[in-house]
């Protein structure tokens, strides 16, 4: 850690992607809309549309690919599929052991994510006491206080206020695997782990953010001046 960073003492985790594996779900759901009028979903338009608020996203999709739906069919028909497959997503390797990690060790954290109210309660309806180790969750799809959602730094900003202590955003780390989210996370003025897609293209991001990583199993919590894992 360099002399000028500040100690870390407060994490903010994003959901899609970087806990649970409901990317790949979203990805399977709009295959699925776009290809009903034969239109074909890319990486380029989901790596764009990834941590946004849900109406901004569905907007971009279809101005993108001239979809024939209006923004609420779009979401209307996405819900559908969506309702079946969220409540089953899993947790991905290694977020598990940091998130009761850094609660054992008594370190405030939180979550700050895209999705609605709705969405939230799809995706931990499986994971109800994990989630319960949160000190709160900041829904930037459904939060009166987030006016714009990921990359602007509104929902961490908020997520940051909303604890306790108030930290400075400097001594405030955030996991995240969208590129909008990382970019939220450094505009908030916080520092950010980066846990891309393998698809993400790198080259714009990954000299600013403070560590890129292929998994979150791979993270050292020592190395940002946090608790060790034990045995480690
Ligand atoms: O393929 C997609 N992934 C993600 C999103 C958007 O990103 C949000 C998840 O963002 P985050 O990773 O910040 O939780 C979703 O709720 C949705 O609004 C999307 O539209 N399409
Ligand atoms: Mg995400």
């Amino acid at each position: 850690m360099a002399q000028s960073e500040l100690k870390i003492t407060h994490v903010v985790f994003d959901v899609d992607g970087l806990i649970l594996d409901t990317e790949r779900v979203y990805t399977e759901c709009l295959e699925e809309i776009c290809g009903e009028s034969g239109h074909q979903y890319t990486w380029e338009i989901k790596a764009r549309q990834m941590g946004m608020k849900e109406h901004e996203s569905a907007k971009l999709c279809i101005d993108e690919l001239n979809l024939p739906l209006t923004v609420e069919e779009y979401l209307n028909k996405l819900r559908t599929k969506l309702a079946q497959k969220l409540p089953s997503a899993q947790v991905l390797p290694g977020a598990e052991k940091l998130i009761r990690h850094l609660h054992s060790h008594n370190i405030p954290i939180a979550v700050a994510t895209g999705a609605d109210n709705w969405g939230f309660e799809k995706r931990v309806s499986g994971h109800k006491e994990l989630f319960s180790l949160f000190s709160h969750s900041v829904l930037s799809s459904s939060d009166p206080e987030v006016k714009y959602g990921k990359p602007a730094p509104d929902c961490f900003l908020v997520c940051a206020a909303r604890f306790k202590d108030t930290p400075d955003p400097q001594q405030v780390l955030v996991f995240e695997d969208a590129p909008n989210g990382a970019e939220a996370g450094l505009a908030a003025g916080m520092r950010v782990v980066w846990v891309p897609d393998p698809r993400a293209d790198r080259s714009k991001l990954g000299g600013k953010v403070d560590l890129v990583l292929e998994s979150l199993e791979l993270f050292k919590p020592e190395c940002f001046g946090l608790p060790p894992y034990p045995n480690s």
